[in-house]
């Protein structure tokens, strides 16, 4: 299946995926929106961050603001191929691979199988897929054991991604650099 992109198509699968990477506040979630609302609604928001406290709540209520008529919001904090392959020819905008990599690690999960199941899950779409995600990498080297773990399975995860989206765009200071 194919999505109309102001003229052009986009095809499902990896090379329909699109990879928007960036640090906190890069502007990376409202550019990866964008890239999403340029094909024809109804489109579908993966949010797979959990609400557990009052500032998280207010972002919520921020980004739920921010997003007009047209959008599905299915809050997912692990199990997200399943949504994926749901959606159909629908894109889809999944917000962000990096909470849902902390929800997994924190559950005890197997974190090679989640990658491959999401990874098979973007190879059988049929629409397109923006995932966002924090490039947490260039900093210091953590202290503690988990959170190097974490630095390093985000790493593979946006890599194993990279090789086969389509798109890779990292936002900084709100602006878009394309990468692939
Ligand atoms: N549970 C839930 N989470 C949501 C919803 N809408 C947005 N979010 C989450 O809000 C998170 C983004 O929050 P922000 O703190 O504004 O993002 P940021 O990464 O710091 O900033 P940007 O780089 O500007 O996007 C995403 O990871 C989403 O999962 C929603 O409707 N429900």
């Amino acid at each position: 299946m194919q999505a109309s992109d102001g003229g052009t198509h986009v095809a499902g699968g990896m090379a329909g995926a699109v990879l928007v990477l960036g640090g906190a506040r890069s502007g990376k979630s409202a550019f990866a929106e964008g890239v999403v609302t340029r094909w024809p609604p109804p489109w579908t928001y993966v949010a797979t961050s959990r609400v557990y406290d009052a500032e998280m709540r207010e972002r919520v209520a921020v980004h739920r603001a921010r997003r007009a008529q047209g959008w599905d919001t299915v809050e997912e904090a692990r199990d997200i191929a399943p949504v994926l392959d749901a959606a159909g020819g629908r894109p889809v905008l999944v917000d962000c691979l990096t909470l849902w990599l902390t929800n997994l690690l924190l559950d005890g999960c197997d974190i090679a199988a989640a990658r491959d199941g999401l990874l098979s899950a973007l190879r059988r779409r049929g629409g397109p897929t923006v995932l966002v995600g924090n490039e947490v990498g260039l900093g210091i080297v953590p202290e503690n054991a988990l959170a190097r773990r974490f630095r390093d399975e985000a790493g593979l995860l946006h890599q194993a991604i990279a090789r086969e989206a389509g798109r890779v765009v990292f936002v900084a200071a709100g602006l878009p650099m394309e990468m692939k």
